[in-house]
């Protein structure tokens, strides 16, 4: 018992047997960490020759051990660390071959010419197989030579080739289908974050040969995604093995683009912090990545964009050209995603938010797949939500999924890795982040402040609008905010003291919490985001309701602090601070400010942490 938990502390985390007594289960994940199986010396073995590696990550050996004794499995695994190991070692290691279910042809082929590089038969089908390719393929899977390890296909291709069925089925019966490894396996359920409708077919695998075990991996799916993935692949009782989602090397920091344009501030950072270091700049649109990637270019940096719409060509080039470092940046769309597996990338850095906090974990966990520290940082702007908004409208969880996504971002109260933890369902210690994000590192920067009288006034703006049968967006309820546009907006209330950076936060907060809420419009042509009143916008009528919410320390002059004493009014953000004259305040204010700007300074170059 103590050794099952020695293994659990460290790092060998949940094990859920779906409908499976939890001891068993227990049992199983103890027994698979055994390195005394009548495989464990080849397989250790081709871990060295073959794969050239030293030593398993953790949960590596236990997948391996679980599939090679037959059992069923799911495995979560944190982008990067190994999940394709567990399927290539097992195959390697087996009779006959392993069919690999990919859910794109460009990440099959770059495990391919991996696969080629360290001399693993391997072969695919999918659309672009020559007629001549597949008749080969299709003639080896039936040769009890055994002439490659590995089948890749696309899940088209298993809901389309009656001509693969009936020779696997074939295999099947000759025992030399030996294993089934679905990868991306979330892309099965529509609450994932990549719902692809074929992999929604592939439950026949399942039921045509219920004896090949099967296993399913991915990087990011909840609890609710992998019952679901469990379900649609007919698997009875499988396995599931998370390993933690954590990635320590990885620093995450979410900035407010204080202008729609940030890519000046890329550049920059791009130039001096990441100077001849690999990243990635993920963008909202084909539009945009072009756009950036220009603008960089512009300012001497070697960078080029990728997006689906480009030749299939294209967009090999410019992957390989990134790989062999001939362009420092790709500016892409999450079309540069799954299967892309540099190990040097020193940033992630997002101009836009991702969709979702799934979309972010696998986007910005592209960085630091080497083990070595690397950055991920998103740039947080407020007409970003409501694009984002807009064109997730029609995907069935897309505002919530959005919302966590912006909840993640305006927060400044918890660790990210919590607001991470939380979301994925598991159990985080802040501690353990050791300052890797900017909250853990700059937390002490924000205070908690009376809010209720902006939101009221924020409130009425809208409301006053909705008895004129207007309807304003988030912006045009900023500018009336703020004094600008028609007065009508603004006729019972003051123009807000606030700055345009506070007055987005404080109605992104009103929306995060149910004071307000979207209001969409269609036409023919595009889709309209607009604010209108939330259920909870009522409960501002009652006089003892208060809202507060977290904000950057203003610093202010002396002055402004006694003006400033007993009133909710002056707060954040203003970067042109004045020291105080008390000379114990001056010195904890100089503490602060130097932490502040060594916020801009990441750990991967910040070398005294
Ligand atoms: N035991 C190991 N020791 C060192 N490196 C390893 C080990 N196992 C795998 N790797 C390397 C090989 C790859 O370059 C890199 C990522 O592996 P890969 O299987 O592509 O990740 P993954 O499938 O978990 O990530 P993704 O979710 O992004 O697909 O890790
Ligand atoms: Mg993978
Ligand atoms: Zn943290």
């Amino acid at each position: 018992r103590n050794l099952v938990l020695h293994h659990f502390a460290n790092g060998y985390s949940a094990v859920n047997g779906c409908r499976q007594n939890e001891t068993i289960c227990v049992i199983f994940i103890f027994v698979a960490l055994s390195p005394d199986f009548s495989w464990s010396k080849e397989v250790q073995a081709k871990l060295c020759s073959v794969f050239q590696l030293s030593n398993f990550r953790p949960l590596q050996r236990a997948a391996i051990n679980l599939s090679m004794s037959g059992k069923d499995l799911f495995l979560v695994m944190p982008t990067g660390r190994g999940k394709s190991l567990c399927y290539q070692l097992p195959a390697l290691c087996s009779k006959g071959f392993t069919l690999v279910i990919a859910p794109l042809v460009s990440l099959m082929e770059d495990q391919l010419m991996y696969l080629k590089s360290v001399d693993v038969p391997a072969v695919t089908l999918n659309a672009s197989s020559t007629k001549e390719d597949s008749k080969h393929v299709l003639a080896g899977m039936i040769d009890k030579n055994s002439p490659f390890k590995l089948l890749y296909v696309t899940p088209e291709k298993i809901a389309k080739s009656k001509l693969l069925m009936s020779k696997l089925d074939k295999a099947y019966n000759m025992g030399l289908l030996t294993r089934i490894a679905v990868d991306e396996v979330h892309c099965c359920s529509q609450w994932g974050h990549d719902f692809r409708p074929d992999y929604k077919l592939l439950g026949i695998l399942k039921r045509q040969f219920p004896k090949v075990p099967l296993v399913g991996l991915t990087a990011t799916a909840t609890s609710n995604v992998l019952k679901d993935c469990q379900k649609i692949l007919c698997v009875q009782e499988p396995i599931t093995l998370t390993a933690p989602f954590n990635r320590p090397n990885l620093y995450y920091e979410v900035r407010f683009k204080d202008n729609e344009d940030c890519t000046d501030q890329i550049a920059q950072m791009i130039r001096e912090r990441y100077k001849n270091q690999s990243g990635i700049v993920y963008v909202f649109s084909q539009k945009d990545a072009a756009a950036v990637a220009t603008d960089l270019q512009k300012k001497n940096i070697l960078a080029q964009p990728y997006h689906a719409n480009m030749e299939p060509s294209d967009k090999s080039l410019v992957h390989q050209r990134w790989s062999s470092k001939k362009i420092q940046v790709v500016v892409a769309t999450v079309a540069f995603g799954m299967g892309i597996d540099k190990a040097d990338v020193r940033f992630v850095i997002h101009h836009t938010i991702s969709k979702s906090i799934e979309n972010y974990y696998q986007e910005s966990g592209r960085a630091g797949r080497d083990d070595g520290s690397a950055d991920c940082i998103v740039f947080f702007g407020f007409a970003d939500i409501f694009r984002i908004s807009t064109m997730v409208v029609m995907e069935n969880t897309g505002q919530q999924k959005l919302q966590n996504m912006v909840a993640y971002c305006q927060n400044v109260d918890r660790c990210r890795r919590a607001m991470m933890a939380i979301h994925f369902d598991e159990v985080w210690n802040d501690d353990e982040c050791n300052q890797m994000c900017d909250v853990c590192r700059h937390g002490n920067d924000y205070i908690t402040m009376d809010i209720t009288k902006h939101a009221r006034d924020v409130v009425t703006i809208v409301e006053m609008a909705s008895s004129m049968d207007e309807k304003l967006t988030p912006l045009k309820v900023c500018d009336a905010w703020l004094g600008k546009g028609p007065a009508k907006h603004r006729k019972t209330i003051k123009v807000t003291s606030l700055s345009r950076l506070e007055v987005e936060s404080v109605i992104i907060h009103l929306l995060l919490h149910g004071y307000f809420s979207e209001d969409f419009s269609f036409t023919p042509y595009t889709t309209h985001f607009y604010l209108k009143l939330g259920r909870k916008a009522a409960l501002l009528k009652n006089g003892n309701h208060s809202i507060t919410m977290k904000m950057r320390r203003r610093v202010m002059s002396p002055a402004t602090v006694s003006q400033s004493i007993n009133s909710a009014e002056v707060f954040i953000f203003h970067m042109q601070a004045v020291p105080p004259a008390d000379s114990d305040d001056k010195k904890s204010f100089l503490r602060r400010r130097t932490k502040k700007y060594s916020s801009f300074i990441p750990y991967s170059q910040n070398k005294s942490m």
